[in-house]
């Protein structure tokens, strides 16, 4: 099976890629340099496209053309790095959902959402989709995230990804009321989803919490244990992928990454 990590810095890049082992460097079109592991069951590419949806979704799509002329084409695509916890919040949320992801802990998304793609209406923020255009979730293959979020210990939730880092407690709470169940903020896993769909290879999104969502405190921020959790969830990676496979030798299907039609409802029907 061979596997793209998507990291936004060197630093998540490297601490992706530490779980894996010694690596080689791969030059790729457009001057992005990929970390490429060799010899561990689950071949792992590793490559830090830079911050933001836009960055993710180039460098993501770089990788995935280079792949496919290259005869090697991908099998799963992880967005991967640090990201802000949700705290547990007063609001309703669906039934046997985490409430909350504290510093230090794993976030697997089930949902991977555009949180600010759309327009600022006389009503409040209203999605594209309602728009009549685009998409604004993905939602990675069930029993995927089910498979990372044991081996891993992570939570699964909706994971949003932003433009502007949340800084107040009111965004925090609008977030939180529009996305029950949202348990991480972060900025690149809804570009990086929406390349891996246009190429048809299924997507995971894995963070690790470094801050808190809410009102700035830089001095809250705790990326070192982050980065250390990062290499831990994917020292588990292969072990994970062999059980969502189980013993059907079947693969996954390459385009379980499905759009969502309707933003307000984030949760795919059993
Ligand atoms: O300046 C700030 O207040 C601030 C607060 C949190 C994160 C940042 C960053 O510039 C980091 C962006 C980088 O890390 C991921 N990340 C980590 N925490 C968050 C978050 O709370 N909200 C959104 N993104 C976060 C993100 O994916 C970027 O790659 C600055």
């Amino acid at each position: 099976m061979r596997v793209l990590v998507v990291t936004a810095v060197a630093a998540e890049r490297d601490a992706v890629a530490a779980a894996a082992g010694p690596c080689d460097e791969v030059a790729l079109p457009g001057g992005y340099a990929l970390r490429r592991a060799a010899g561990v069951p689950v071949a792992c590419d590793v490559l830090a496209a830079g911050v933001g949806p836009a960055a993710a979704a180039a460098g993501t799509a770089t990788a995935l053309t280079a792949a496919t002329l290259a005869g090697a084409p991908y099998d799963l695509v992880v967005s991967a790095g640090i990201g802000g916890g949700f705290s547990p919040g007063p609001g309703a949320r669906p039934e046997g959902s985490p409430s909350g992801a504290p510093l230090g802990s794993v976030v697997v998304a089930d949902a991977i959402v555009a949180a600010d793609l759309g327009a600022e209406t006389p009503d409040g923020f209203t999605p594209v989709t309602e728009l009549g255009f685009g998409t604004v979730a993905h939602l990675p293959d069930p029993a995927l995230v089910k498979a990372v979020a044991a081996a891993t210990g992570a939570a699964a939730g909706t994971v949003v990804t932003v433009s502007t880092v949340t800084g107040s407690a009111a965004r925090a709470a609008e977030l939180a009321e529009r996305h029950p169940g949202v348990l991480a903020e972060a900025m690149e896993g809804f570009g990086v989803a929406e390349a891996a769909a246009a190429h048809g290879v299924p997507v995971l999104e894995v963070r690790t919490i470094s801050n808190a969502v809410g009102p700035r405190d830089r001095a809250a921020w705790r990326i070192g244990p982050a980065l250390t959790a990062l290499t831990g969830a994917f020292r588990t990676f292969p072990g994970a992928l062999s059980a969502a496979a189980g013993p059907d030798p079947e693969p996954p299907p390459r385009s379980a990454s499905l759009t969502r039609e309707d933003p307000t409802s984030p949760r795919r029907t059993p």
